[in-house]
């Protein structure tokens, strides 16, 4: 899927301009950026909720899976009804096994009102992992999440990623989540959103480790381009 020369204003805020985006096949490619720089509009746009004011979409999926900031799960429905019910076909071992990969099994006969923010959270995930799509967008699914879930939940994504071989979005704030997961992570930037830098990383997800030299290396300069993004803000708006 390939965003070309978008542009996005909501009232008289240029959000979005020219912006170029390449989401490659079976790949995840994570997006890092200023709060408020424009990522769940990039999202947005990509699933076609919201339309561009400007430039193409090209190679876009028909099949889009979408786990919001928010869970988004139907009340009246339990955690086992609320994974299934996006893709009826799926088996009960199916749903079962996501419900232990999101770490939910005792809780698969409960009420979205009976769990915890973060539990609810998971249950979502395990629904956009059984909706099977072309295209899997995550808008900082993992937020409300403590560090250690937060890393196992990373792990289960990719080794469902790995038997599923989808591409898939993923919008963070978090950098040890980016390059434990990103083969390409784009750092967008602020007033408007544009690419700043893109960073590839060839090691295998499975392969890495946050203490990785290389992976350390990227961190680095992914700190120092956030921060440097960070300074120019209060500059401007000093
Ligand atoms: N429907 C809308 N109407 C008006 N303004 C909007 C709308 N959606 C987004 N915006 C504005 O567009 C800008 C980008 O918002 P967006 O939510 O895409 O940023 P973000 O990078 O995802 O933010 P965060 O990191 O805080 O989640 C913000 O200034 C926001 O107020």
């Amino acid at each position: 899927m390939r965003m070309e020369g978008i542009c996005k204003s909501f009232e008289e805020i240029k959000v979005l301009h020219n912006l170029n985006l390449t989401v490659d096949e079976k790949e995840i490619t994570c997006i890092l950026g200023p709060s408020g720089c424009g990522k769940s509009t990039v999202l947005n746009i990509m699933a076609g909720i919201i339309k561009p004011d400007g430039g193409v979409l090209k190679d876009n999926k028909n099949k889009v899976g979408y786990v919001f900031q928010e869970d988004r799960l139907l009340p009246w429905k339990t955690v086992y009804e609320n994974i299934k019910i996006v893709n009826k076909k799926a088996t009960d071992l199916k749903v079962k096994n996501l419900v232990n990969i999101v770490g939910l099994n005792n809780f698969e006969n409960k009420y979205p009102a009976q769990l915890s923010g973060g539990m609810r959270q998971r249950c979502s995930i395990a629904r956009a992992f059984n909706f099977e799509s072309e295209m899997l967008l995550m808008d900082e699914p993992f937020k409300s999440l403590d560090y250690d879930l937060r890393i196992k939940m990373v792990k289960s994504l990719i080794d469902i990623w790995h038997k599923w071989n989808n591409s898939v979005v993923f919008v963070t704030h978090e950098i040890d989540e980016a390059i434990l997961l990103g083969n390409k992570i784009v750092v967008l930037s602020k007033n408007p959103c544009t690419v700043d830098t893109i960073v590839n990383i060839n090691i295998p997800q499975h392969l890495r480790s946050l203490d990785d030299r290389e992976l350390i290396g990227v961190r680095t300069r992914l700190i120092k381009i956030l921060s440097k993004q960070k300074k120019e803000s209060t500059f401007k708006s000093a």
